[in-house]
């Protein structure tokens, strides 16, 4: 079946993404669908070019893609800094602050990022926005125990939360880290994305979020004419 414009752009970016990769490298592999065509497109690499790279996975679903793909993996005990790490995104405003963890693996996408010297995102152009929290909400992973007092907090700041809910399972999602993810809606978007990522990170029983402010070094953007917009921080 040919592919949709939406996942052609991503397949893109993908594509471009591995080819930045040489021998040596030591890689973040992000989570979702954008992402998996770099990790197929860099395991086709390691398989038919002899490519030399390890990476460390984002999620389990990563884990999975990348030993079917026969990348080699590590852990962030082995190594001690990436030279590149990847990832889809949510949503990308003007100053490549993100929001991220539709697939609930945001934590662990954030500590991946954090240790990369460039970290390349991915998206296609329908997650481009003018101000963040307009298009989705903000994932916020949270101690179950905790769920509830989160979920006051949060309305007391002008959110939104919902309980992400399982959609082949009865009852809340769970992370890889057995904790809950509260979807945080702005309606009206995020004032003050800094103000409230400080916030959030306060709360008692809240592991991480979906902001990334000030991580991406790198976007490439597919757009539906099959270009790539490479955007880069300054
Ligand atoms: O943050 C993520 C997972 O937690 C994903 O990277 C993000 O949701 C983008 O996914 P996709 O490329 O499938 O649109």
């Amino acid at each position: 079946m040919p592919l949709s414009a939406t996942e052609q752009a991503k397949k893109a970016v993908g594509e471009k993404v591995a080819a930045l990769v040489v021998s040596g490298m030591r890689l973040g592999l992000g989570t979702g669908s954008t992402a998996a065509w770099a990790i197929r497109a860099i395991g086709r690499r390691v398989r038919e070019e002899g490519l030399q790279v390890v990476g460390v996975p984002t999620s389990y679903a990563a884990e999975q893609l990348a030993r079917a793909e026969g990348i080699p993996l590590v852990t962030l005990a082995d190594v001690e800094e990436l030279d590149l790490a990847f990832d889809g995104a949510d949503e990308v405003s003007p100053a490549l602050d993100l929001i991220k963890g539709r697939g609930a693996a945001h934590t662990r996408e954030k500590v991946v990022a954090t240790q990369a010297r460039r970290f390349v995102v991915l998206v296609d152009a329908s997650k481009l926005v003018h101000r963040l929290g307009t298009r989705c909400p903000v994932p916020v992973e949270v101690l179950p125990m905790a769920a509830a007092p989160v979920m006051r907090q949060l309305r007391r700041m002008g959110a939104e939360p919902v309980l992400r809910m399982g959609k082949a399972k009865d009852g809340p999602v769970v992370t890889d880290q057995g904790f809950w993810v509260i979807d945080a809606h702005f309606p009206e978007g995020i004032d003050d994305p800094q103000a409230l990522a400080m916030t959030l990170s306060t709360i008692p029983g809240v592991l991480d979020h979906g902001l990334f402010l000030g991580m991406a070094t790198d976007v490439l953007v597919g757009e539906a004419n099959g270009q790539i917009r490479h955007m880069q921080r300054s």
